[in-house]
């Protein structure tokens, strides 16, 4: 579904990635970890196609991302929610605006049925909070906000840049469980975290590959976490 080939990243002062190879099978469930500043963020932009690999060969649904067109890029974004690490939101616009915005941006706003905007956000546990303003959400509030944004297109792959950070275990868990019910639903699922106790909390409910940024390398993380 998303597969890297020897795909290497440098922003200018340095590699960041080296040579890296990775495959997202369809209706998988990873998570990356690694140290601040391993490169979890960059990787993940690597998959949408904010960024384009220094070297090597970037492909989503069979396709190279490095030859993609605009339109083609703009559908394969549809294809990928992104759940980004600081939330993005516009603050004069409500949650409900801005959960809905991707429907306005890709033209669908139209055709979109208020209620599967509620129940979307009733899933997610803000269905009574439709007509608050970003600066009036809690961390907890925000991050749910940003998952049920990320999947407003209904995408087969999700990207979720350390979701649960800001929050208590507690949110951490539904967020957690929202993840992994969306999994089985069939999308592939990726989060990066440096929060081993969430990836050791997921074991029981998902049966997830951990993969670390080490070295400016990939390597599939032992039973050890
Ligand atoms: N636009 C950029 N230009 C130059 N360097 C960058 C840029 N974005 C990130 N970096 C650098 O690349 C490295 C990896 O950053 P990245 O955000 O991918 O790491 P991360 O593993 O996600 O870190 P964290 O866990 O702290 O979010 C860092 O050293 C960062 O400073």
């Amino acid at each position: 579904m998303i597969e890297l080939e020897n795909v290497s990243y440098t922003y200018g002062d340095g590699e960041l990635l080296s040579d890296v190879s990775l495959q997202l099978q369809p209706g998988s469930f990873h998570f990356l970890t690694g140290p601040s500043g391993a490169g979890k963020t960059t990787l993940l932009k690597l998959c949408y196609g904010a960024l384009l690999a220094t070297s090597g060969r970037m492909t989503a649904f069979e396709q190279d991302i490095a030859r993609l067109d605009r339109d083609q890029m703009a559908l394969l974004r549809r294809r990928i929610g992104v759940v980004h690490q600081d939330c993005r939101f516009l603050d004069h616009m409500t949650l409900a605006e801005n959960v809905a915005l991707p429907l306005m941006v890709s033209g669908k706003g139209e055709n979109a049925q208020k209620e599967d905007l509620l129940e979307l956000l009733n899933w997610v546990g803000l269905g009574t909070r439709l007509d608050a303003l970003p600066p009036e959400l809690s961390g907890g509030e925000r991050q749910r906000a940003a998952l049920a944004r990320a999947v407003i297109l209904s995408p087969d792959v999700v990207l979720a840049d350390e979701p649960t950070g800001n929050v208590d275990w507690e949110m951490s868990q539904r967020l957690l469980r929202l993840l992994v019910e969306l999994n089985k639903m069939g999308k592939t699922v990726l989060i990066a975290t440096h929060d081993l106790s969430l990836i050791r909390a997921a074991k029981s409910q998902v049966q997830a590959r951990v993969l670390r940024i080490s070295q400016r390398q990939i390597q599939l993380a032992g039973a050890d976490l």
